[in-house]
């Protein structure tokens, strides 16, 4: 089955447009003009319709193709809404994904603009699509939050881009206020400078990949990975920066805050994690007031490397360190200190979810099964 569905409130809303000037023209200049058409109505009615198809299939049918127009957060539904986690069909769900939302942080992964491009090609999926291309697998993350009495959440989030806590948390749950006046990327910058001072306390602690058995740590002086010791895979905050991505090296089309997962790519599928604790830094020696105002400098300084390329992994502090300690991983598992209630909210794809006061949350790869449930053209 071939359906079209797109936000028309995602991003700078172009769905509708985009759609009715190239997709759909496209798509039937292809001979392939006879499928159904949404438009979403509401948060989570793109899920929901995906669900209800999929449902509405005859039992034979194994594949659904969606051409969905829409940023990172409409796919996270789609992906919440059809897995077999949540109690969907086994039907694998193929997405031409044509980038309509504000970051599109998968799209510009997959479809990296090359240097000096002009505007940026947003058919290549569709374009893939209709000439026979790839399908992509897209791995998902599986967070799990786990209540104070150890219960845990029947209901996992799947992520197909980020999962974070601390700063980039704050900043999805802060910038969501400002879409109306800013419905560009200017508005992560303003929630940014926001949260800038704020540290998380929290505890967290790293289970090895799969395949290899072990937690691997990037080392900037040999520009390889290593593995890291048994006792060296639980980290004290307080944090600055937590967030691990799967799929992709961006979220967005600058800002290359993972770029290890393309520049040095995994054997197979696992975490990789960018983790700032600012006690680490050499000028850091207490968490004053003054400290974290001064911390805010080596922030940006480092994160903005994310914005040359990804070369904030490649820093070193005065003492030799690595500023940015970017680990990978099978999983982890993220506990806040009870009394810092900031440190309770964890990010999937841009939606937020509250830790329960003394439980924790738990974020692994998802199984073989899991991973090959969707993809993408590419
Ligand atoms: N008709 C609608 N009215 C209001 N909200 C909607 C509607 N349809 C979808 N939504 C919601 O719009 C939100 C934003 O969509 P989406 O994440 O795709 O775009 P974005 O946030 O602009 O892009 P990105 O995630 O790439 O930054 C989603 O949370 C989705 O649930």
């Amino acid at each position: 089955m071939l359906v079209a569905v797109y936000n028309p409130v995602a991003g700078g809303c172009t769905a509708k447009q985009v759609f009715e000037d190239e997709v759909f023209p496209l798509l039937a200049q292809h001979k392939k003009s006879q499928l159904k058409q949404f438009s979403t109505e509401h948060a989570g009615h793109a899920g929901a319709l995906v669900k209800e198809l999929i449902d509405s299939l005859d039992a034979g049918v194994q594949e659904i193709t969606v051409v969905l127009g829409s940023g990172d957060g409409t796919l996270h539904e789609i992906i919440n809404s059809a897995t077999t986690l949540n109690g969907g069909r086994n039907v694998k769900v193929s997405i031409v994904l044509i980038p309509c939302g504000t970051a599109n942080a998968l799209y510009y992964s997959v479809f990296p603009p090359g240097e000096g491009e002009g505007p940026h090609d947003r058919l290549r999926s569709l374009k893939s699509y209709l000439g026979g291309g790839t399908r992509k697998p897209i791995t998902v993350a599986v967070t799990t939050p786990v209540s104070a009495s150890g219960e845990r959440n029947p209901h996992p989030l799947l992520s197909s881009v980020v999962v974070s806590t601390a700063l980039h948390a704050s900043i999805l749950y802060d910038s969501e206020s400002l879409r109306k006046e800013m419905p560009g990327i200017e508005r992560f910058k303003v929630a940014a400078q926001q949260n800038q001072t704020r540290w998380y306390h929290a505890t967290a602690e790293f289970t090895p990949i799969p395949g290899s058995g072990d937690v691997q740590i990037y080392d900037p002086s040999t520009k390889l990975f290593r593995t890291v010791s048994e006792s060296a895979t639980k980290l004290e905050g307080p944090f600055a920066y937590f967030l691990s991505t799967v799929n992709v090296d961006r979220l967005e089309v600058a800002f290359r805050i993972t770029p290890l997962a393309v520049s040095l790519p995994p054997s197979e599928a696992c975490l990789d994690v960018v983790v700032l604790r600012p006690l680490r830094h050499p000028d850091t020696t207490s968490e004053s007031e003054e400290c974290r105002k001064e911390y805010v400098n080596h922030l940006w300084g480092t994160m903005t490397g994310a914005y040359r390329g990804g070369d904030h992994v490649n820093i070193r502090y005065s003492n030799g360190e690595a500023a940015v300690e970017y680990y990978r991983c099978g999983g982890w598992k993220w506990i806040p200190a009870v009394d810092d209630e900031r440190a309770h909210m964890i990010c999937t794809d841009g939606y937020i979810t509250q830790i329960e006061r003394g439980g924790h949350a738990s974020c692994s790869i998802g199984s073989q099964v899991d991973n090959e449930q969707f993809a993408i053209y590419a």
